[in-house]
């Protein structure tokens, strides 16, 4: 099995996404959880563009110990001169020189002939290696580059001392076939490649930079540059996420390994969506919310009865704590008896049978179902009718961005039916609301959880309130229904106090008890 080395360029070409700004801080905070993931390189930026960005790169160079700290620098003494005074204090430091190859960039871009290009990187190189013990230099837009001439550009490199040889599909154009062919090509026609190391960086412009990157590791190479969840410049890069995970579930197939953490995936995924506000999506491979949730009955079933039916990956190996099975319109009996059970509730396969009905029709209306779901569901099936002490006859608000907001509500009271107003200010509008509330009915609660779900799509959803209040251990569930979310949410709440006031004196258990549904 041989190693292949992880170039991680989060910093550099992540933060090339636009809109994303690392401060240098947030750098360090990263390259800091990049070194206990366990990359071999970390590039941290581009320290001639910018006096941040320089600041940024001495900064990860001084704390970084484990990793390689890499600055990119164009092909001019003043960024390679800017690169190693953010670099020299690093433990292992390394610039990365990069010039463009391809006819189209030649051309139009940097306006030189084949030889300027030529000569232009051989000076660089031969600069650089004055500082560094260390260079790596990139043929930009090596993808388009004529074969021939990018083993010129190979061997000039290569004699001017270039310690690592990166061939970047720059734009994200190659098939699979075609980038592997590349390095194939020069092992065979350069003189002296066996010296350097070969490295591959892919963009995700077709959506093929990990079919890329995995590519150009069966053809040999010997590192692989990406960056965290695939952030970078347009469609991205080729994340390392899924590159590593790759390698190793097929283990076998592919012959490589890397020296990553794999269990730091996760933690490393968060902090690099958290800080460049790029948010990972659902689906995302590896990291995504739903890359370990399972949704459907028959998937459900299966992953129930063995996990392997529809996981390749267990979740805890990337960090991830376990698989989720959601509810939702797609799930069956299997998984909706499974949630119960964790719940608490030990059901007959009848007491399911009837319960299940119900779920598919709210299913069918709602996104997900929750476990407040499931509880409701319950105690609508075998609660005590509910005798409600207060009912809401009106709530109004008065909000402005400038101004404290009010809540002035009217309550019915259930037995004698007298109607009790009040009004109240809070930090927010359900904040008074809910005040207002506690001032009619002088009941002392506190607020546990509130959650906002819609129910529906589109601008007229439904919304759904739920509120868990606890009176001295006593904790219950209140859940309002409504167009209008702050109604939803009043109608919550003082759905929660009448659960209260319904349950005070009884023994917590005892309400599921006389349902003829035992706790486990
Ligand atoms: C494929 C990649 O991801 S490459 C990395 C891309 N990353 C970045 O560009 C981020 C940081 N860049 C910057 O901050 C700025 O572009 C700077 C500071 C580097 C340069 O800014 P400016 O001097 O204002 O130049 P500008 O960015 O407008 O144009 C780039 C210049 O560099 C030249 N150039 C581009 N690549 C190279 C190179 N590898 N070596 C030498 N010159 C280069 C261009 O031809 C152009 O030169 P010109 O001014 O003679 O036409
Ligand atoms: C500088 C090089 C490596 C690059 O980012 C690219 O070509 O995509």
């Amino acid at each position: 099995m041989r190693t292949v080395e992880i170039f991680d360029t989060t910093l550099r070409d992540g933060e090339q996404s636009p809109g994303v700004n690392l401060s240098t801080s947030e750098k360090v905070e990263i390259a800091l959880q990049l070194e206990k993931l366990g990359v071999n390189s970390i590039e941290a930026g581009f320290a001639a563009s910018s006096p941040g960005d320089f600041q940024s790169v001495r900064a990860v160079a001084k704390e970084v110990k484990q990793a390689t700290v890499v600055s990119l620098s164009r092909s001019v003494e003043k960024d390679i001169d800017a690169a190693w005074e953010a670099l020299k204090e690093a433990e292992s430091p390394c610039v990365h020189v990069f010039l463009a190859t391809s006819p189209i960039h030649r051309k139009h871009k940097l306006r030189m002939s084949k030889e300027e290009v030529l000569e232009n990187l051989d000076q660089a190189i031969r600069y650089a290696k004055r500082f560094f013990p260390k260079v790596e230099f990139s043929a930009e837009d090596a993808g388009r580059t004529e074969i021939d001439y990018l083993c010129q550009v190979a061997e000039r490199a290569i004699k001017a001392g270039a310690d690592v040889l990166n061939f970047p599909d720059t734009v994200g154009y190659l098939t699979p076939e075609e980038y592997a062919d590349i390095f194939i090509q020069l092992r065979r026609r350069v003189p002296g490649i066996e010296k350097v190391h070969l490295s591959a960086h892919c963009h995700n412009d077709l959506g093929m930079a990990v079919a890329n990157t995995l590519a150009a590791i069966q053809a040999g190479v010997d590192q692989v540059e990406g960056t965290i969840n695939g952030i970078g410049e347009r469609a991205g890069n080729a994340a390392i996420e899924e590159v590593a995970m790759a390698l190793k579930t097929r283990e076998s197939y592919y012959q490589a390994a890397t020296t990553l953490n794999h269990r730091e995936i996760a933690r490393t995924s968060r902090l690099v969506s958290k800080l460049t506000g790029m948010f990972v999506p659902g689906n995302k491979a590896i990291v995504g919310a739903n890359a370990f949730a399972h949704e459907s009955g028959i998937h459900q079933d299966g992953i129930l009865k063995h996990q392997s039916t529809y996981e390749i990956i267990r979740p805890e190996t990337v960090g991830f704590e376990k698989s989720r099975l959601v509810l939702g319109k797609h799930s069956g009996r299997h998984a909706f008896r499974d949630h119960l059970s964790a719940l608490g509730y030990r059901l007959t396969d009848e007491q399911v049978n009837q319960l299940f009905a119900r779920f598919k029709e709210m299913a069918d209306r709602k996104k997900e179902i929750t476990d407040q779901d499931l509880i409701a569901l319950v105690e609508e099936k075998w609660g005590e009718p509910k005798a409600e002490a207060y009912a809401l006859e009106w709530v109004q608000l008065s909000y402005g961005n400038q101004s404290v907001p009010t809540a002035s509500i009217r309550l019915r009271h259930a037995e004698t039916g007298e109607l009790l107003e009040e009004a109240a200010c809070g930090n927010g509008s359900l904040d008074a609301i809910f005040k207002a509330i506690d001032r009619i009915t002088e009941e002392e609660v506190e607020l546990v959880d509130c959650k906002i779900v819609s129910v529906t799509r589109g601008k007229d959803a439904l919304g759904e309130v739920y509120v868990q209040l606890n009176q001295n251990g006593l904790t219950v569930q209140g859940r309002g229904v409504s167009t209008d979310i702050l109604e939803a949410g009043a109608r919550a709440y003082i759905d929660g106090i009448n659960r209260l006031i319904q349950r005070r004196g009884e023994k917590p258990s005892a309400e599921k008890e006389k349902m003829g549904v035992s706790l486990g």
